[in-house]
């Protein structure tokens, strides 16, 4: 198991409202809990940042963090994120902070420590370009955008 250095900026975090932990033992992600005062009301349409009273510090260039949307909140409730997808760099230092969109028809409330959306450590590639005239051919080409047809 990697580990990860982490902050705990509200002193809640790990007492009332529990550290992120794996679900499970094949778990990729781990569920991120709203820092909140007090519930939270999103309104149709609405987008709040929340906290999550942590930071982490990856430290690793060739690795990154992403924070994706829980399926269940998502596709039952319409809770996603304001920015689609949370990038993470690994020179982050500050709270990881989830932006919350309620994309549906119906205000959901957000409760105190629940758990919003989740964070997955990622391997990353950096690459130096190296610019070059042509490229070697490939059977594709430039096609793409559903250039192989669909079915
Ligand atoms: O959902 C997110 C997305 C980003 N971040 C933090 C960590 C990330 O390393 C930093 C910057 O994110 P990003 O590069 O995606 O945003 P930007 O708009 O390009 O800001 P910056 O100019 O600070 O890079 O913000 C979060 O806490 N939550
Ligand atoms: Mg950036």
């Amino acid at each position: 198991m990697h580990k990860l250095q982490v902050k705990l900026l509200d002193p809640r975090l790990g007492n009332s409202i529990p550290l992120p932990q794996y679900a499970t033992a094949g778990s990729a992600g781990l569920d991120l809990r709203a820092c909140l005062d007090a519930p939270m009301t999103l309104h149709p349409g609405d987008t709040q940042l929340i906290r999550t009273g942590m930071a982490i510090y990856i430290e690793d260039p060739s690795l990154a963090a992403v924070i994706l949307p829980r399926s269940g909140l998502g596709h039952k409730h319409g809770i996603v994120l304001g920015n689609l997808v949370g990038l993470i760099d690994s020179d982050y230092q500050g709270e990881l902070m989830v932006s919350c969109w309620n994309r549906g028809q119906q205000s959901f409330t957000i409760d105190v420590g629940e758990r919003l959306a989740q964070l997955v450590l990622v391997p990353v590639v950096q690459a130096a370009f190296e610019v070059v005239d042509e490229f070697v051919a490939t059977e594709r080409g430039t096609g793409g955008f559903g250039h192989s047809g669909r079915g």
